[in-house]
């Protein structure tokens, strides 16, 4: 049932917009919020994830595609503990900071969260999720948090997407697409706005290829990953496919042959709605790697390489954590989840050693290629888990003058956290993806001997929620030993 107009749209916590939602007071009187109840609020901010936040007699309620500012009628759609989750039925106005999304996919892909959302207020909602984050979990008031260092073209800056193909057997065709969410139902789209209009074209005339070369067969590929370095233009492309015997080698040959495609590899994963690549990798065509530069050096990337999704912003990314370790040329340097080496090398032409811990095989096997392809010989890699190695290195007396941390979303482990203190680094440089969790090991690191000098964000993935920041950290003793 739609609201229509005549309900009014209410201040944030307004009452139920339909009489079926319970008695007058609304929920504020101690009534449950439940599913299919209808209420007027107004979103006061986003929260971490872009969703509007409004409230309902108190209670929470997260509103996906709400501005702050904007009043509309949402029906509720799932109920928590502490929250509930509402749709929009009808949004009456526009925030000064709406803007049309390009993409028609939005708001029912889920790859972005803020298309809706002018470019300079998504930096300055970022800023604030760093700014809540160290407020509320690390206690921390007044640090210097700088704006958001933004590209100054906000889209089409992915070099690499992984693209569901959906197998239409009326027409016996593949066409891209993406999975509807919180389900296997596939929605074709005809490209996506992160992405290089060259792979968007590659990625139609590959699977315009797999269709005639395969027909029905055609149905057992079910992802192309896609790369393209920004360096060179040039792509590579892997086919996921079902099974083995999937004839792709012919194919591979003439995808080789539509430009600017230098590599074609294939993995074989037969969980198609799960994984996307399967435990090996063969090149069947072409090239083993891109090439990619980051300032002065040169990336081998081959089909399974970690690497930044946003090519020109790691650079920025990379080049504050440079910039915040203050290096000596004396120094010796720990990169820890280290990936393929990208930092620890951008860090060994300055300093004495860089010493590298990464808990994937094939990336510091990637990263002692790349040393070696830079003529880099001071830059060593080792497998381990961080909280392993780490602590047995300070414990064998081995130290460091700078650190830098660059874990996965849930942060550091605390044992790594009590090595970096053992360990009493002059800066320790912390690269996050995830506020909450940089949040909380300032926390333990402050507790321990060092201060928050600065924090950067730097925006590596426009049009999402995702928020990537670097903090630089000072030993409070200085450069006493
Ligand atoms: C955010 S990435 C950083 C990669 C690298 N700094 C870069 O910019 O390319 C985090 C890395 O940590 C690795 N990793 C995850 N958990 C780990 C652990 N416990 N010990 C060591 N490495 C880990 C992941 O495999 C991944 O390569």
């Amino acid at each position: 049932m739609d609201v229509g107009p005549g309900h009014g749209a209410g201040p944030a916590g307004g009452p139920p917009c339909e009489a079926a939602a319970g008695p007058a007071g609304g929920a504020g009187a101690g009534m449950p919020v439940r599913p299919g109840d209808r209420y007027a609020v107004e979103a006061v901010r986003l929260n971490d994830d872009g969703d509007g936040v409004a409230s309902v007699g108190g209670l929470t309620v997260f509103v996906p595609g709400l501005l702050p500012g904007e009043q509309a009628d949402i029906e509720i759609t799932a109920v928590e503990r502490r929250f509930a989750r509402g749709r929009i039925v009808l949004r009456r106005g526009d925030a000064q900071a709406r803007v049309a999304p390009p993409c028609a996919a939005f708001g029912i892909c889920g790859g972005c969260q803020l298309q809706h959302l002018a470019y300079d207020a998504q930096l300055a909602h970022k800023r604030e999720v760093v700014v809540q984050a160290l407020r509320r979990i690390a206690r921390m008031e007044g640090v210097t948090v700088h704006p958001t260092l933004g590209m100054a073209a906000p889209w089409r800056y992915r070099n690499q997407v992984q693209v569901p193909l959906s197998f239409d057997p009326a027409t016996r065709s593949l066409t891209p697409a993406f999975f509807a969410p919180g389900s296997h139902a596939l929605v074709p789209v005809p490209g996506c706005h992160l992405e290089p209009v060259e792979m968007e074209r590659t990625i139609r005339a590959v699977a315009d290829e797999l269709t005639s070369s395969l027909g029905a067969r055609a149905a057992r590929v079910h992802h192309l990953i896609v790369r393209q370095s920004f360096t060179t233009g040039a792509q590579m492309v892997v086919f996921a496919a079902e099974a083995e015997d999937v004839p792709l080698e012919e194919v591979a040959q003439r995808v080789l042959a539509i430009p600017p495609v230098v590599s074609v590899a294939r993995t074989v994963q037969p969980n198609r709605h799960g994984l996307v690549w399967g435990r090996t990798v063969d090149v069947l065509a072409g090239d083993h790697h891109l090439t990619e530069r980051i300032g002065d050096l040169e990336f081998l990337i081959s089909p399974r390489s970690f690497f930044q999704v946003n090519t020109l912003q790691a650079r920025r990314l990379y080049e504050t954590a440079l910039a915040y370790a203050e290096v000596r040329p004396g120094d010796r340097v720990l990169d820890g989840y280290c990936g393929t080496g990208t930092l620890a090398l951008m860090f060994a032409r300055r300093v004495r050693q860089v010493a590298g811990i990464e808990a994937v095989a094939a990336a510091v096997a990637d990263a002692r290629v790349n040393a070696a392809h830079n003529g880099i010989d001071n830059a060593s890699f080792v497998t381990g888990q961080v909280e392993r190695v780490l602590p047995r290195w300070t414990a064998e007396g081995r130290r460091f003058d700078v650190v830098l941390l660059d874990p996965p979303r849930r942060g550091c482990d605390r044992r790594v956290l009590d090595a970096v203190l053992e360990a009493r680094p002059r800066r320790v440089v912390y690269v996050s993806c995830n506020p909450a969790t940089l949040a909380r090991d300032l926390r333990v690191l402050c507790d321990g001997g060092y201060h928050v000098a600065e924090v950067q964000p730097v925006d590596m993935f426009p049009q999402t929620s995702h928020v990537e920041c670097c903090a630089q950290l000072i030993r409070e003793d200085g450069d006493k030993k």
